[in-house]
C-alpha cells in the first residue's frame, strides 16, 4: 500500500483577488516522491505552488498537509515544509556562513557549524562564506538560498524553478542532492523548465495544460489527503 501524502490538493482553483488563473488542480505528493510541474511561461506553476503551500489563498478547492489543513505559521508547517520561491530571504547584516548556521540552529540541528561548512563546500561558496549575501552574484545568492532550503530538516520540499541562474555543474549537483532527499523519504514538489532536472528527479511529471480553457493538472489524489 502506498504511504499517505505529505501534501495533497484537490480541485484547487488558483488565482489573484478571486480571479482564477488555473482550473481545478489535483495532485498528491507522497514521501519518497518528487512531483514535477512543467508548462509554458504563465501556465500557473508558481501560483499553484504558492497556493498549495498556503502562501496564497485559493479561489476554491482543498489542500492538506499531512492529512490536516495547511496553515503557514503552524508548528507542523514550520517543521515539515521547506520552500524556495523566486525571492531572496536573508537576514540583513549576517554573512552567508552565519545565515546557514542560523537556519540550522532554528531547526534544532546539532553541529550547526560543521553542517553549514559542509553545505558551503557542496554549494561552492567557500570563497564567499564571510560575505554578505547581498554582495554575491545572483547565481551565488541562489546557491546560498538552495543550501539553506536543503540543509534544514523537512518532510516536504517545494522549489520554484530551482535551476534559475545556476551554472551547469551546480544544476547537476542540485539534481543529485534532490534525488538524495527524495530517496531519504522526503516529498518534493518542483516547478521547472529544465527537462534534465525533471527527468533526473521527478517520479511524477505533470504538465499544466490549457486545452482551450484555464490551465490545469489532475493526477491521482486520495480523498481528504488520506
Ligand atoms: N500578482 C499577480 N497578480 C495577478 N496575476 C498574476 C500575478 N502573478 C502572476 N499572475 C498571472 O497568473 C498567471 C500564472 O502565472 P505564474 O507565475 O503562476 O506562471 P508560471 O507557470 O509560474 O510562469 P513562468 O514559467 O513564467 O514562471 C499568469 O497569467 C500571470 O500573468
Amino acid at each position: 500500500m502506498s504511504s499517505a501524502p505529505v501534501l495533497s490538493v484537490r480541485e484547487l482553483v488558483c488565482g489573484y483577488a478571486g480571479v482564477p488563473v488555473t482550473a481545478g488542480v489535483s495532485f498528491a505528493v507522497r514521501p519518497g516522491e518528487a512531483v514535477v510541474l512543467r508548462g509554458v511561461n504563465g501556465a500557473g506553476k508558481s501560483t499553484v505552488l504558492r497556493t498549495a503551500v498556503a502562501q496564497q489563498a485559493p479561489v476554491s478547492g482543498n489542500r492538506w498537509l499531512k492529512g490536516g489543513p495547511v496553515v503557514e505559521n503552524s508548528l507542523v508547517y514550520r517543521r515539515a515544509v521547506s520552500c524556495l520561491f523566486d525571492e531572496d530571504a536573508f537576514l540583513p547584516g549576517v554573512s552567508v556562513g552565519h545565515h546557514l548556521e542560523l537556519v540550522l540552529r532554528g531547526h534544532g540541528v546539532a553541529n550547526a557549524p560543521e553542517v553549514a561548512a559542509r553545505a558551503v563546500e557542496e554549494f561552492g561558496l567557500q570563497d564567499r562564506v564571510e560575505a554578505s549575501p547581498f554582495a554575491l552574484s545572483s547565481g551565488q545568492r541562489r546557491r546560498a538560498l538552495l543550501a539553506a532550503a536543503l540543509i534544514r530538516p523537512f518532510e516536504l520540499l517545494v522549489l520554484d524553478e530551482p535551476e534559475q541562474r545556476l551554472d551547469a555543474l551546480m544544476r547537476s549537483r542540485l539534481a543529485d542532492r534532490l534525488v538524495v532527499a527524495r530517496e531519504a523519504g522526503a516529498g518534493l514538489l518542483i516547478a521547472t523548465h529544465d527537462a534534465s532536472l525533471a527527468a533526473a528527479v521527478g517520479t511524477t511529471v505533470l504538465t499544466m495544460d490549457s486545452d482551450g480553457a484555464l490551465p490545469s493538472v489532475v493526477a491521482d489524489v486520495p480523498w481528504e489527503g488520506q
